[in-house]
């Protein structure tokens, strides 16, 4: 059954048109431009799909070698961008660092013009990984890492930088898979962000800069960490209830769950779950994976409300010893591709966005003079 979609938030309204995704179509579905994500998340690399999004069509084995091989040349960071990260605390938040990181990099290496925009943001995908670990290796380990790195793929170049040694393959394979599921979802609130941003004909460096402001949240990307925040308080699935059962009855919100238009499941959970039963048993768990596993009984017994993409990536990042800090970080990295193929789409078929406002301030009045007032 389809979620009714109407009312605040612009929800159910067609605000412009994509070729790359689906989302729901038939409830539950997801497609990258035509290719069913269970397909996708189960056969190729990312760096495939980042292709197919980017543009426009699976690579052959050839194109891929060449894609890989130019992302892997693009992963150096320019000194001045160093000295940047070098002057943010710590305590910074890495979503934060990210950003100030993109902005920064469309001063240092702007996008002159549009035809430069495949090679801008090849240069992005290949670099935020770098910018996120070389901000964090310094800042809490006091390290200047080396970011040019052999590795074969931007999610085991990802691990190997922040925990300075080659990740074993499962924990490759699994960030394959979820750089998969997070790189693309139609008109969410970031990707609209970046094509408003767009549709001014600004730059993209711009529009990945707003969006990644607007998937900080946690009504949005934010949720994978807030999802931690909450699952590492449970020591077990019973707790878990117990505490879940005293949230719902207080009405909090349950970071993780639900979503603006599926409505009876999120096709990305399933997948990223089966990734986190094999994770739990790779390292030893009994007690994060229940007691995700019982927050989601509980919550669908109680609610209805399903586990959306971020709920599951919060124990499978924990499992693979990425800091909760990092997990939205990560959806960036993915989701850079439809954000950007999104700025593309928009360029080639553009109108200004700007919508009306329903008005209901005062009615029209006299500017008083000021000792009057
Ligand atoms: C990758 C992503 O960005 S996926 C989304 C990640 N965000 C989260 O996980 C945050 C938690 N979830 C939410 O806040 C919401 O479900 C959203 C933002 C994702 C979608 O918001 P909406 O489309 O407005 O939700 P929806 O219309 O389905 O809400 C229906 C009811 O369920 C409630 N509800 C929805 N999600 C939750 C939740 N996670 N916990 C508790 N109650 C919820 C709403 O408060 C609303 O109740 P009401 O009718 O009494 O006001
Ligand atoms: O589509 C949405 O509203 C949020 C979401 O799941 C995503 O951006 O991946």
């Amino acid at each position: 059954m389809a979620k009714v979609l109407s009312g605040a938030g612009l929800r159910g309204q067609v605000a412009g048109k994509t070729a790359l995704s689906t989302v729901g179509k038939s409830g539950s579905g997801l497609t990258y431009r035509g290719y069913d994500i269970k397909d996708l998340a189960n056969t190729c690399e990312f760096e495939e799909v980042a292709y197919l999004i980017l543009k426009g069509n699976l690579p052959t084995a050839s194109e891929l070698a060449d894609y890989k091989a130019s992302l892997k040349n693009m992963r150096g960071l320019p000194d001045s961008l160093k000295e940047v990260l070098e002057r943010i605390p710590a305590d910074a938040h890495p979503m934060d660092v990210l950003r100030t990181g993109c902005s920064f990099l469309g001063n240092i290496e702007g996008e002159a013009d549009f035809d430069q925009q495949q090679n801008v943001t090849d240069r992005m995908l290949a670099v935020f990984p770098s910018i996120i670990c070389y901000w964090y290796r310094f800042s809490h380990d006091g390290v200047r890492i080396d970011v040019e790195t052999n590795d074969d793929s931007i999610g085991g170049h990802f691990l190997h930088m922040l925990h300075g040694e080659a990740p074993k393959a499962l924990f490759e394979k699994v960030m394959h898979v979820s750089l998969i599921l997070y790189a693309e979802h139609e008109f969410n609130a970031s990707t609209f962000t970046a094509r408003v941003c767009a549709s001014t004909l600004s730059d993209i460096h711009s529009c990945i800069t707003g969006a990644i402001g607007s998937l900080r949240g946690p009504l949005h990307g934010g949720a994978n960490e807030a999802a931690m925040d909450m699952i590492e308080k449970f020591k077990s699935a019973d707790q878990a209830e117990e505490e879940l059962m005293g949230m719902l009855a207080r009405k909090d919100k349950i970071m993780g769950f639900g979503h603006a238009i599926y409505s009876e499941s999120d096709p990305r959970n399933d997948i990223i779950k089966g990734w986190s039963e094999k994770l739990a048993a790779e390292v030893g768990d009994d007690v994060l994976y229940p007691v995700s596993v019982r927050c989601e009984e509980v919550m669908w017994r109680e609610k209805k409300l399903f586990c959306n993409a971020d709920f599951f990536h919060a124990s499978a990042y924990n499992f693979m010893n990425i800091p909760t800090k990092l997990f939205t970080p990560i959806f960036v990295m993915s989701r850079l591709t439809g954000w950007a193929a999104h700025v593309m789409e928009q360029r080639e078929d553009n109108r200004i966005i700007r919508p009306s406002a329903e008005y209901t301030g005062e009615e029209y009045r006299d500017v008083p003079p000021i000792n009057a007032r």
